[in-house]
């Protein structure tokens, strides 16, 4: 299966590389451009990402671009309840791969916090997350049963986070995988992005858009939530 064998919604656009190098390579290009243009019209940039293993490459690339990062806010659209130290933190991931050099001078916001349950951190989260300025651009990933950021099926709370309309901007989910305990901006929050980009690799992620494409349960499938103008999908094989 090819991505342009999929029948996409319109408004939304795909484009393909022929290996995760030249993906990380035109996603960062693109993404730097979004940024800069954001700090021309408004003097600072908010940047999404997600984590998972799939970003590195990405984040490599685009800690080399050009771009005054001191204008730029970072944070993530969802976090993994562990420390920053933990081989699972995608704050680690971000601290280790793209806040790094130049990049470093960008302000990190962290959604992760020490507090006595999963339930308090998403709560403190969600204050932080109010202080947010509008997101210009949000990168997602997508696992193989359809779950974008955390927003898993089948977790507790999804349905509320799931709310197209909801004020609530983090909420505790349970991942399916270790570590269980996560923490996902909603998808209000995620939605309400100038620019979102769904960076997927391989024949898997594949079948799985093209089975999410194929129904509308958003509760089965998360990432339909997203299946909308003007989403732009990258994806190698
Ligand atoms: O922290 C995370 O795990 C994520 O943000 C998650 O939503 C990720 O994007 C997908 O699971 C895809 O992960 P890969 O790109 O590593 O396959």
């Amino acid at each position: 299966m090819a991505i342009s064998d999929l029948k996409l919604p319109q408004g939304v656009s795909a484009h393909e590389y022929k290996s995760p190098v030249l993906l990380a390579d035109a996603l960062a290009l693109n993404v730097a451009k979004q940024l800069s243009d954001a700090i021309d019209a408004r003097g600072t940039a908010t940047l999404v990402v997600s984590g998972g293993r799939s970003p590195v490459a990405f984040f490599q690339n685009l800690a080399r671009q050009k771009l005054d990062w001191s204008k730029v806010v970072v944070t993530l659209a969802d976090e993994r309840w562990v420390p920053v130290e933990h081989a699972d933190s995608n704050a680690g991931l971000l601290k280790r791969y793209l806040l790094q050099g130049p990049a470093a001078k960008a302000q990190f916001l962290s959604l992760y916090s020490a507090t006595a349950n999963l339930e308090l951190a998403a709560e403190q989260a969600d204050r932080l997350l109010a202080e947010l300025p509008p997101i210009d651009v949000l990168i997602l990933g997508m696992g193989d049963d359809g779950h974008t950021a955390s927003l898993f099926p089948n977790s507790p709370n999804l349905a509320e986070a799931l709310a197209a309309d909801g004020t609530r901007r983090c909420y505790p989910m349970l991942a399916p995988t270790v570590p269980h305990q996560r923490l996902t901006m909603s998808r209000a929050l995620l939605a309400s992005a100038e620019t979102t980009v769904l960076s997927i690799s391989g024949q898997s992620k594949l079948t799985t858009l093209s089975a999410a494409l194929a129904g509308d349960d958003v509760g089965a499938m998360p990432i339909r939530a997203f299946l909308q103008p003007t989403l732009e999908i990258y994806w190698c094989p």
